[in-house]
């Protein structure tokens, strides 16, 4: 089942919030459905929520009536500052919606309607190259695992946190098709439970063996020499390799060091933000308290407890062995590295 697929006057989305108990689709029909699907993380994952926000800008466009051109693009600001405050960590959000106005910024002597042509094509493009991109990945990271290996994953970094294919899970698969039968851990992931809602579904639909823990079983796992090697995801790397990924993988590379076990992180060049020197300049998402108190929507904490709810951590380049990219396998010292990657652009 695909994460999102564009249907020419609506984005239809895979609610992400209810799997795996319950398999549903939601129609956006307007920009503000999807910021909103983005805030309530019906979509998730750092790729698909900017292939999500580029869907958002050609809705929003289509809602634009009247004016000329220059009309059009101080719309367009509007929509994108609401998209861009729906999550702040994921740069990729950042990365698609200034790849959208860009897109214009060459055909403002054309009609609106051209320009609204022009922006759905950027919005499939961005969409279709996410998929690409994932698939060069698993074949980059496929390379570095081992026949048999047991990996260690964390949150969801796999088809339905991407346009499709994933990268961390994307490499798994690759390694998986290559014929290298490995078998995966998948932490839970709280508070929301992406590895256990979706890690495990998505590699069990796909028949990867796959066994469920909680995120505080890890070491142990570590220590009785079960895990080969960690691979995750990420949501920003700044331009000197340290890593902002889901709560707990900061935890999960410190153990992973600790025990000399290799920790790779997975992710496109549209994660890289080359503007930022180090992880400390990473905005850190704080989320509603509620989603700590509760698992699952049932109250397992005493009512009004004090919470702290950061979505993310930042690991420092030094606990991370190699970062996968889309062009090819880079590691310390990451800055040069990520230069070549990125053509040393910013977000
Ligand atoms: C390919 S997805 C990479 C990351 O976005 C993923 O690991 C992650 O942290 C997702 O967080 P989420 O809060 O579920 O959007």
């Amino acid at each position: 089942m695909e994460t999102m697929s564009w249907q020419g006057d609506r984005l239809l989305l895979l609610d992400q919030q209810k799997l795996p108990s319950e398999i549903k689709q939601i129609n956006c029909f307007d920009y503000l459905a999807v910021a909103d699907a983005i805030r309530t993380m019906k979509v998730r994952g750092a790729p698909a929520i900017g292939a999500a926000a580029a869907f958002g800008m050609v809705l929003g466009a289509m809602e634009f009536s009247g004016g000329n051109v220059s009309a059009l693009k101080k719309h367009l600001e509007k929509v994108a500052e609401v998209l861009l405050n729906t999550r702040p960590t994921a740069v990729n959000l950042f990365w698609a919606v200034k790849r959208m106005q860009q897109s214009m910024s060459v055909h403002l002597d054309e009609t609106p309607a051209a320009v609204i042509k022009v922006l759905e094509k950027e919005a499939e493009e961005i969409f279709r190259e996410d998929v690409e991109l994932n698939k060069k990945i698993g074949y980059f990271g496929s390379k570095l695992i081992p026949q048999n290996a047991a990996i260690l994953t964390h949150c969801n970094a796999g088809s339905l946190a991407t346009a499709g294919y994933g990268t961390a899970i994307g490499v798994i698969r690759t390694a998986h098709s290559d014929g290298k039968q490995v078998t995966v851990f998948a932490d839970e992931t709280r508070p929301l439970l992406q590895g256990a809602r979706l890690t495990a579904w998505e590699l069990q639909e796909d028949r990867i063996p796959v066994t469920l823990i909680t995120d505080s079983m890890a070491g142990y796992l570590m220590q009785l020499g079960k895990i080969d090697l960690v691979i995750v995801g990420a949501d920003r790397i700044a331009a000197n390799g340290d890593v902002a990924n889901k709560i707990g993988t900061y935890s999960l590379a410190v153990l992973a060091k600790a025990h000399a076990i290799p920790f790779y992180v997975a992710a496109p060049y549209s994660t890289i933000d080359m503007a930022l020197t180090d992880g400390s300049q990473i905005v850190i998402e704080e989320r509603d308290h509620e989603e700590v108190r509760r698992i699952g929507g049932i109250m397992t904490a005493p009512v009004g407890i004090p919470v702290f709810n950061p979505a993310f951590d930042v690991t420092t380049a030094r606990l991370i062995s190699a970062i996968i990219t889309d062009k090819g396998v880079v590691s310390a010292p990451y800055q040069e590295e990520l230069k070549k990657i990125t053509g040393g652009g910013s977000q």
